[in-house]
């Protein structure tokens, strides 16, 4: 079955057009792996999948344009350097916002029962009672990824999940994803500005740059020619990971 399917989609901002023409289509259970140069129009993507932006062409998401699906099917971790330190909050109050889609003045027995499962299966279960101002980029990126997962999704959108991460948070969140995955067959995109990742944790890559450039299995839509047409160079890079070196990043 099909979860995601764009037909000629295009966003318009004013004269600017950071989406034409777009057109692709995941299926259940995929990990599709967005990458594409800055102001490739990545973001926007998500923003029209969230029902956030107006455009045109066809979009159906688990079969209804994006404004009519359930949003308790879709989780979204955002870009967590947008993040205010200074919000008064503790790691609970963020994970159970995401049962609630509201801010939780008061946690009820059962919110926070099922707040705590999720900050369990992300391995932050003593982060619960703990500042969000206090926690580091790993950590809150945790939180989020609970927060996300809370209410079980379909489909999983993560906007730069491993930046700020070190090497080793980076692996453990690919398990977490992946485990997450295998458990309720969810499908995932993710952006990122990491081909090494995509290369290895994705089931297609999706090569943005205003438009599809590639879409398909990592091996293909990794081609020195789709990476050639989206960011217009490949410096030694590219060349490095053909070696199986490492390093191999934009
Ligand atoms: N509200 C807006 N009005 C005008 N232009 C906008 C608006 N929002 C985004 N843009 C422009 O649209 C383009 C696509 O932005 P978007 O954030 O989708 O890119 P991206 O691929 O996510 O980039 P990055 O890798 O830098 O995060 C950019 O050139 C951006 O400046």
């Amino acid at each position: 079955m099909e979860v995601l399917r764009l037909q000629n989609v295009r966003v318009r901002l004013g004269e600017f057009e950071p989406l034409k023409g777009v057109s692709f289509a995941v299926p259940e259970g995929a990990f599709v792996a967005v990458v594409g140069p800055n102001g490739a129009g990545k973001s926007t993507l998500f923003k029209v999948l969230l029902g956030l932006v107006p455009y045109e062409g066809e979009v159906q998401l688990l079969g209804r344009p994006p404004r009519e699906v359930d949003p308790h099917q879709v989780g979204y971790v955002p870009q967590i350097k947008t993040f205010d330190r200074s919000f008064p909050a503790l790691s609970l109050e963020l994970v159970v916002s995401g049962i609630r889609r509201a801010w939780p003045f008061r946690v009820g027995k059962e919110e926070r029962a099922r707040a705590l499962e999720a900050l369990e299966e992300v391995g932050a279960l003593e982060l619960a009672s703990r500042p969000l101002g206090r926690l580091s980029g790993g950590e809150l990126q945790r939180v989020y990824l609970a927060r996300a997962l809370v209410r079980r999704p379909r489909l999983l959108l993560l906007d730069e999940p491993a930046t700020g991460i070190d090497r080793l948070g980076e692996q453990d969140l690919y398990r977490l994803l992946e485990a997450y995955q295998a458990r309720s067959g969810a499908t995932i995109l993710m952006i990122t500005h990491d081909w090494e990742a995509a290369y290895h944790h994705a089931t297609h890559v999706l090569v943005l740059n205003r438009e599809v450039v590639g879409f398909g299995p990592p091996e293909r839509a990794l081609s020195e020619e789709c990476l050639r047409r989206a960011f217009g160079h490949l410096g030694h890079a590219h060349a490095i990971r053909m070696a199986g070196g490492e390093g191999w990043r934009p």
